[in-house]
């Protein structure tokens, strides 16, 4: 482990240049690894652990849309794809990356493929942490292990294809065989991160839950919305309220804080915006710092789970969720945003 101090707390991750490719396919070397469910995180973890030498196989149910998706990429039915249970049979660590709700109804199945000294692995502490809303309580002598990417299965693929990474947290919540740390770090090096920093799974989940909620998803949303509004209902035109609160954003400005930090951003604007946005940014800090409150809180006792297992389990909730995701994209907000990407230089 390396240690790093990350902004004065010092902290031990795994990195690539320690733990190699070479040793996690040592460690590896007999394990046949399964994954079950061929969604997002699926696709992205098995093609890269395919790629990097592992003996990978797929559990998907036949006659469905992921697994026409599954043989597209090049897996072979009989071979390396098999029906979920066929596949949990012959795995000896079982990656469980259906959906968070879908694990629910699978586990049966699942846990009866978990024969002693088998790895059950998550990427998500979710199963786990919420054993009493899943049921998802692992046999006693198998390893428990999580390795959670840090972004979407697809940016972990396109990552792993540029010669880059992702970096993913990784937790222990079982040891049976005296195997599961060598085996997590192993298979978390083998999916394709950057680098692995060390969690377990209730901080996992808690963080995660809050994350994609918060700035990462939810909130960015709002905020967006917010300011589009405003300008809008001042009279700016769609094209100058989208650049000011969207494109410029993540075509200018963001690039810069994921290569130098925020200040260097800041930096690289006029004085007069320096001025304004270290004026401003404590008054939406604090303005905001309630609802974060309210959030965590929300995920901590459970109820974030509750709605998401609530929603996710009805047999119509795709098209129930399509219908949100087109009321966003219809929106006026991202309509002027699909015009404004046409725009682009290059597109
Ligand atoms: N989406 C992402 O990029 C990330 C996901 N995760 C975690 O990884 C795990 C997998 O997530 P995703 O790939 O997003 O899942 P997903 O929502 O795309 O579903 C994965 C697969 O599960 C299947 N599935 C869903 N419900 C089912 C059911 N009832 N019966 C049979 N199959 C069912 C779907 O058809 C799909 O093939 C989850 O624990 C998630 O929280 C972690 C990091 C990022
Ligand atoms: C991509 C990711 O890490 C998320 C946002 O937490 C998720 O898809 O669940
Ligand atoms: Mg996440
Ligand atoms: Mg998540």
């Amino acid at each position: 482990m390396a240690t790093i101090n990350f902004g004065g707390v010092k902290e031990d991750v795994v990195t690539r240049e320690e733990f190699p490719m070479e040793k996690a396919r040592e460690v590896l070397k007999d394990e046949t690894i399964a994954i079950i469910g061929y969604g997002v995180q699926g696709p992205g973890q098995s093609l890269n652990l395919r790629d990097n030498g592992f003996n990978v196989i797929i559990g998907q149910r036949k006659d469905s849309k992921t697994w026409d998706k599954a043989v597209a990429d090049g897996w072979v039915p009989g071979e390396t794809l098999f029906e979920i249970e066929e596949a949990a049979k012959r795995g000896t660590i079982i990656q469980f990356l259906l959906s968070d709700a879908g694990q629910i109804s699978l586990w049966p199945a699942i846990k009866q493929q978990l024969t002693a000294g088998k790895a059950l692995y998550f990427s998500h502490g979710f199963g786990v942490t919420y054993n009493d809303q899943t049921g998802i309580v692992p046999p006693k002598d198998v390893d428990v292990i999580l390795v959670a990417p840090k972004g979407s299965g697809t940016s972990l693929r396109r990552l792993f294809l540029a010669g880059q990474g992702l970096n993913s947290s990784f937790a222990i919540f079982q040891d049976a065989t005296g195997r599961a740390r060598e085996r997590v770090i192993a298979l978390g090096i083998g999916v394709g991160s950057g680098y692995l920093f060390e969690t377990d799974f209730k901080k996992e989940v808690f963080s995660d839950l809050t994350g994609e909620r918060g700035t990462l998803m939810g909130a960015i949303q709002g905020i967006f919305a917010a300011q589009y509004e405003t300008l809008r209902s001042k009279g700016h035109s769609p094209s100058e309220a989208f650049n000011e609160t969207v494109e410029e954003l993540t075509q200018s400005l963001m690039p810069l804080v994921a290569e130098n930090g925020m200040d260097w951003m800041y930096a690289n604007c006029s004085t007069t915006a320096q001025r304004g946005a270290l004026d401003w940014w404590k008054k939406f800090r604090d303005a905001t710092k309630p609802v974060f409150e309210e959030l965590y809180n929300s995920v901590a006792e459970g109820k974030e789970a509750a709605r998401s297992i609530e929603s996710n389990s009805q047999p119509d909730y795709r098209e129930k969720l399509n219908e949100e995701l087109k009321e966003l994209r219809e929106s006026e907000m991202w309509q002027a945003g699909s015009a404004v990407r046409k725009l682009r230089p290059n597109a």
